[in-house]
């Protein structure tokens, strides 16, 4: 019991006092980025236009596949776990945006913000979404591509480290000096994923080997904890849709908002995704196939496709349809991409197999 009013004391200390403090310090970072980075607005502005997760999942990730299978299928299983992660983080925690915050707290800041178009994001702030996906996707390019250099490999790995932190920086700069993002946000973002990619690294061997039946069971059990949570806010009377209220009171221009990049909808998209993951599970050894014809015009074909999808969600149904739609349009799209295009344009290394019959642990 002690234990228990202890850290509920510790809780109520943290979010009364220490939070507006460090807010309050991060504001001011992000009136001075505003400030000193105008003249790199454009390319600041680009990097959160054209490297949000949505873009990784739906163009980037594609075209490196037309080329190399077996990065594709790392980074759609990587980016659906950290996806997923984030949109129930971003779900469970009320975390606010500098641009939102500033008018909010009770504090009368004397801080002037400066709002775009790209400013008026409707999920809660953390963590990162934009940070996590590109900073994963550079992560492994930068990581599994091999370099021809004379390099000894503790330089190369330094090397590779410090342009993963340089993406980093570039892209936490890009959404701080949108004002979506508080720098405390942005360097805990970057602990988290530091945290999920060794756990993944980990386990990956157990994770690819996972049967179809419990991946996809996990998965629907897992998509429970968003429903729990929603039913919970509002029994004890928080509304589950704080942010895009947060939004609409604070952006400059509601029209800028979009339907899209909501909570609720990124839940869907990316349990979606994970689910196609899921479904095309055990994944052990799927990237040891070859590729027997060019898969670009194949690839490009899918994507045209998915695009002309995501054009025609349903926005004035209701958010059942709407979110149903989105679940369903990114698990096609993940399954697609790891089950049915490798079986069109792949065919499997005879010698694996072989190999792999008489040699049990044989790699
Ligand atoms: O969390 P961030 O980096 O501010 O990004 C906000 C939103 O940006 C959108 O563009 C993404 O599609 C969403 O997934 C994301 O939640």
């Amino acid at each position: 019991m002690d234990f228990i009013s202890d850290l509920s004391g510790n809780m109520t200390e943290y979010v009364c006092i220490l939070l507006p403090q460090i807010y309050h310090e991060d504001l001011l970072i992000v009136e001075k980025v505003q400030k000193q980075m105008r003249d790199y607005q454009w390319l600041l502005l680009l990097l959160s236009e054209h490297f949000s997760a949505a873009k990784i999942m739906d163009y980037y990730v594609p075209l490196l596949g037309a080329f190399r299978h077996d990065l594709m299928v790392l980074l759609v299983t990587l980016l659906a776990c950290v996806n997923t992660l984030t949109s129930l983080i971003k779900w469970v925690m009320p975390a606010n945006r500098p641009y939102w915050w500033v008018h909010e707290s009770d504090d009368n800041y004397k801080i002037f913000l400066h709002q775009y178009r790209g400013s008026c994001e409707t999920t809660g702030a953390f963590p990162s979404s934009h940070c996590i996906a590109m900073v994963t996707f550079s992560y492994v390019l930068i990581f599994q591509i091999e370099w021809r250099h004379k390099w000894s490999s503790t330089f190369r790995t330094f090397v590779r480290v410090l342009l993963v932190v340089l993406v980093s920086i570039l892209v936490a700069l890009s959404r701080i000096y949108l004002a979506t993002q508080f720098a405390s946000h942005c360097l805990l973002t970057g602990l988290l994923l530091i945290g999920v990619i060794m756990l993944y690294e980990r386990h990956a061997n157990i994770f690819y080997s996972l049967s179809q039946l419990k991946a996809v069971l996990i998965t629907c059990c897992l998509s429970l904890l968003p429903v729990f949570v929603y039913f919970s806010m509002k029994r004890v009377g928080l509304d589950p849709h704080w942010s895009v209220r947060m939004a609409f009171k604070w952006c400059i221009d509601p029209e800028y908002m979009r339907h899209e990049d909501s909570s609720i909808f990124i839940l869907g998209r990316d349990f979606g995704y994970l689910m196609g993951v899921m479904m095309s599970m055990p994944l052990r050894g799927s990237h040891e196939r070859r590729i027997k014809m060019k898969r670009f015009p194949l690839i490009f074909a899918l994507e045209i496709l998915n695009y002309y999808a995501r054009l025609e969600t349903p926005k004035t149904y209701g958010r059942v349809a709407f979110v149903a739609y989105e679940f369903l349009r990114n698990a096609t799209h993940s399954f697609t991409l790891l089950t049915i295009l490798p079986k069109i344009t792949t065919k499997p290394r005879v010698e694996y197999y072989f190999f792999r019959a008489i040699l049990p642990h044989y790699k």
